[in-house]
């Protein structure tokens, strides 16, 4: 899990998933699966990524009671993942169900998936985060906010974005994770995302794992970007 960078699987369908792969010849990859994805192939599209070797970070990001939370988190725990989220806006308690139900669910003999929570999406700014939210203090504080709550009901870690992985593990310890998205290179277009940065950038700033999506699912040559990013992930050419 440290130090991965995460390809964000944000298709359709099997077929666009298929399609994708077949740049990356026998290479294991990370790979996130999300809503998209999930609720059209349900938990088939886990088993044939887990089957081709590949690690699966499962992102339903679970906002629910506590009750309801865990027990998809139960059901959830058998597909094998080895990373899942939720949302820390849901409170400590959902956030400890999640967890309660994680253990229950897990196959004996195989390990728990990690469990991180979502703090501030990517795609949220600070203004953004004052006027719908009414959250009047800094992103920054509120991000930090969630990440104690969260290690408070004994996650593994969060999503944040590249800026607050720093005081996150300053503050709650080197092996709380940090998975960021809204990852960019200089030359990309950043679309919907606000706090996005460089994958150098978020290795420098002590991130666990990135998160990439469109800049190479989009990419006429994916295998290529992949490893662009790659290189600036792991201090290549910098
Ligand atoms: O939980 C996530 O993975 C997530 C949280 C967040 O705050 N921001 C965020 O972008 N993501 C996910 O990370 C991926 C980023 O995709 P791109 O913007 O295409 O690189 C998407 O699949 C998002 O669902």
């Amino acid at each position: 899990m440290d130090k991965s960078l995460i390809i964000a699987l944000d298709f359709a369908g099997k077929q666009e998933v298929n399609q994708f792969l077949n740049h990356f010849n026998d290479e294991k990859l990370f790979l996130k699966v999300g809503m998209e994805l999930f609720f059209q192939e349900g938990p088939s599209i886990i088993y044939d990524l887990k089957e081709k070797g590949h690690d699966i970070f499962l992102d339903l990001k679970l906002h629910d009671i506590p009750n309801t939370v865990k027990g998809a988190m139960k059901g959830l725990a058998r597909l094998g993942c080895n990373l899942v989220n939720v949302h820390a806006a849901g409170g400590k308690e959902m956030m400890s169900a999640a967890l309660e139900g994680l253990e229950a669910g897990t196959p004996a003999g195989q390990s728990r998936p990690a469990c991180i929570s979502v703090t501030q999406l990517t795609s949220t700014s600070e203004e953004q985060m004052r006027e719908e939210q009414l959250v009047q203090v800094p992103l920054e504080e509120s991000v930090l906010h969630y990440a104690a709550l969260t290690k408070k009901a004994g996650l593994d870690g969060v999503v944040c974005s590249t800026f607050e992985a720093k005081s996150i593990r300053q503050i709650l310890g080197q092996s709380f994770l940090t998975v960021a998205p809204g990852i960019r290179l200089q030359s990309d277009d950043v679309q919907d995302q606000k706090r996005v940065a460089t994958p150098a950038y978020a290795k420098s700033e002590g991130a666990s794992a990135i998160v990439v999506g469109r800049p190479i699912t989009k990419s006429v040559n994916p295998l290529e970007k992949y490893i662009e990013f790659k290189q600036s992930w792991e201090g290549v050419h910098q």
